[in-house]
């Protein structure tokens, strides 16, 4: 089965907040990438709303056609109580602090196991997908499933900042995480830094990728070749 494309729309959010108004419009973007070709929307609602806010995720909601996935922090009671009531396709979480200017490290999956058994069991019981977002490390995917998630979403700055220089040693982490994650059952996601160039060959190297999430090279890519385009583009490189 292809590999999903769930468009970040984060960074739409972050053109408009800076000027105030509505332009451009998220929950319009939203729709737009779907009749493009999008197979999913994720945002991924920060505490300060600096991108996306909390009002938006409830408004796309509605509008959503393909899967809905949102990430964050469970750690913030207020991220919690807004997906339950939400109810997306899919919650993806990220360990992420306040202060940071974007995600930058995944779960470790052997300290926190208690804490992420107890917050996926209540979103499980809810019927939304879980997918919680580790490095690409065999034994912190081995941990991630005593927790009980359906899935696990690989960080792939990595992978990003050293495909260009050695695209097989870039991958190889991946690649095995990839095994541990088909071995115990766990569904498989990725996503950060992806882009045009080292897309391609991670779908194509990693097995059983079920989804990755992009957004910030998609959106910059969009500044050139148009959002209907640039969407195509990335599906065509997708195995
Ligand atoms: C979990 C992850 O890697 C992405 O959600 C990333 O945090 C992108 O979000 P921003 O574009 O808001 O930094
Ligand atoms: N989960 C990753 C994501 O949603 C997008 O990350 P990026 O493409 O903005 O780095």
């Amino acid at each position: 089965m292809t590999t999903k494309l769930s468009v970040n729309i984060n960074k739409i959010a972050t053109i408009r907040n800076s000027r105030g108004g509505n332009n451009p419009n998220v929950l319009k973007a939203a729709i737009d990438c779907q009749n493009f070709g999008a197979d999913g929307i994720t945002v991924h609602p920060r505490p300060d709303e600096r991108h996306i806010r909390y009002s938006d995720v409830r408004e796309i909601k509605p509008i959503i056609t393909t899967e809905f996935n949102i990430e964050g922090n469970p750690k913030e009671d207020s991220f919690v109580q807004l997906v339950l009531e939400v109810k997306p396709t899919q919650v993806t979480l990220v360990p992420d602090s306040r202060d940071q200017l974007t995600s930058n490290h995944g779960w470790d999956t052997i300290k926190e196991q208690k804490f992420l058994t107890d917050i996926i069991a209540l979103f499980k019981n809810e019927g939304i997908r879980v997918s919680i977002f580790t490095d690409p490390q065999e034994s912190i995917v081995a941990a991630a499933a005593d927790t009980g998630t359906d899935r696990v979403e690989l960080y792939t700055e990595a992978y990003a900042a050293h495909f260009h220089k050695d695209p097989m040693a870039a991958i190889a982490d991946y690649a095995a995480a990839a095994d541990i994650a088909f071995a115990k059952n766990l569904g498989l996601n990725a996503g950060h830094d992806l882009d045009l160039q080292n897309l391609g060959y991670f779908t194509k190297s990693v097995k059983n990728l079920l989804e990755v999430s992009i957004g910030h090279a998609l959106i910059s890519d969009a500044l050139y070749y148009g959002l209907e385009n640039t969407i195509q583009m990335y599906k065509r490189v997708l195995f």
